[in-house]
């Protein structure tokens, strides 16, 4: 990945209130050079507006904004370096895609001889020169996305601003468009500042995530420290499915942030980059690939049972003193995966994702079966405990 290290755009302390309710409080956030950035959140948490502040269609009430050291903070939307892309791209319908690509450029008044050229390049570059002669009702739903995106970059921005820009589309063109997006957007060497409350979409297309929360950012960083490292359970569960068991600090084990705990009312080893002191109480979280499952050796089970699924790690298995006892609830076959709801004894339900093995004919557990849950060493989060 490209790394990105020369803030293009700068928030300090910015804030917006409507109707005397703060939406954006006191937001600092740097944007890059060339990379893509996805401002990720749930409904009302502030996207949109921190896009419209950027773009100045919305004035901020405090703070500052810099586009290249600019201070663009009361600087008029048209005179920034600042494009929008709307999730109902906005096309002309009884204008030509040349004629929707040019609008902005003949608004500027200038010359053919230049708008010409412009246009058709930004139509080549979505791959769509052939047809600027179709009007926007001739073209699918992912045609006319390349369209509003090649008429933002006619205008060369040096950022461009996608507000759900994929919301509108089926999920098979969305897909696609995800991927055709990330790669545009590579070969023009824009920035964009992507907005969505879709966290798959987030992951797959961005360099870096944002991921807001009741108008402040929760947390910054890839897409992999956002879905490996969660910050707070709020964005553990808002990216992918999670589970969160309750723990306790016991006592330090080696080497630095590892712990003796006690988890579920099994003692283990877990691991934390935050600073705890034995006897806090922490959550432990766990996304469903991590965790491993084995056929019980507590409740009358034989450890070498013909059902122990082959494809489980021993050692990775052996290295917690001990599972957590459980008794598979649920299984949803998904294809590729296998899934299992396991419950505990404490009564909260564990979701275990499994690839599936077809080499291996015991794979496949049985409903109603009693098995120790584990999971692979150090892949568990844990945080300060919150209650869930
Ligand atoms: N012009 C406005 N006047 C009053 N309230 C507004 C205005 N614009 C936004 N809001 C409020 O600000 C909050 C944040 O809105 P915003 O559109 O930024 O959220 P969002 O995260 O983009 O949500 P969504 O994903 O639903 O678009 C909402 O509660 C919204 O009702």
């Amino acid at each position: 990945m490209a790394e990105h290290t020369i803030p293009l755009v700068s928030l300090t302390g910015v804030s917006k209130t409507f109707d005397g309710k703060a939406i954006i409080d006191n937001l600092d956030l740097s944007i890059y050079d060339g990379e893509f950035l996805t401002i990720l959140g749930p409904s009302g948490c502030g996207k949109t507006t921190v896009l419209r502040l950027l773009a100045g269609l919305e004035q901020a009430d405090g703070g500052r904004i810099t586009l290249a050291d600019e201070d663009i903070t009361r600087v008029a939307a048209e005179h920034r370096h600042v494009n929008t892309v709307f999730q109902s791209y906005a096309l002309f319908p009884h204008m030509t895609l040349f004629d929707n690509v040019a609008f902005g450029l003949r608004m500027q008044k200038l010359p053919m001889a230049e708008i010409r050229p412009r246009v058709l390049e930004a139509l080549k570059m979505v791959q769509l020169e052939q047809m600027a002669n179709r009007y926007p009702h001739q073209l699918s739903g992912g045609q006319q996305q390349r369209v509003a995106i090649a008429r933002a970059v006619v205008n060369r921005p040096r950022v461009l601003l996608l507000d759900e820009s994929l919301s509108a589309l089926d999920y098979k063109l969305r897909k696609q468009m995800q991927s055709e997006l990330k790669q545009l957007q590579r070969r023009l060497g824009i920035t964009f500042v992507f907005v969505t409350h879709d966290q798959e979409e987030a992951l797959s297309m961005s360099d870096r995530i944002v991921v807001m929360h009741a108008g402040k950012i929760v947390q910054d960083g890839t897409p992999r420290e956002i879905y490996e490292s969660p910050a707070n359970l709020f964005v553990a569960r808002f990216i992918g499915e999670i589970n969160i068991m309750d723990g306790e600090l016991l006592a330090r084990a080696e080497p630095a942030g590892a712990w003796h705990a006690r988890v579920e009312g099994r003692e283990c080893v877990v691991h934390s980059k935050h600073s705890f002191s034995a006897g806090d109480k922490v959550c432990v979280l766990l996304r469903p690939e991590d965790v491993r499952m084995k056929v019980s050796r507590s409740e009358g089970n034989e450890p070498q049972d013909t059902t122990t699924p082959q494809t489980l790690d021993s050692q990775t298995f052996d290295r917690q003193t001990m599972g957590v006892p459980g008794r598979i609830v649920e299984r949803l076959y998904k294809g590729a995966t296998l899934e299992s709801r396991v419950a505990l004894q404490s009564g909260q339900l564990i979701l275990i994702s499994e690839f599936f093995n077809e080499d291996d004919p015991d794979f496949d557990y049985r409903l109603g079966q009693q098995v120790d849950i584990s999971w692979a060493d150090s892949w568990e989060v844990v945080l300060p405990y919150e209650q869930h």
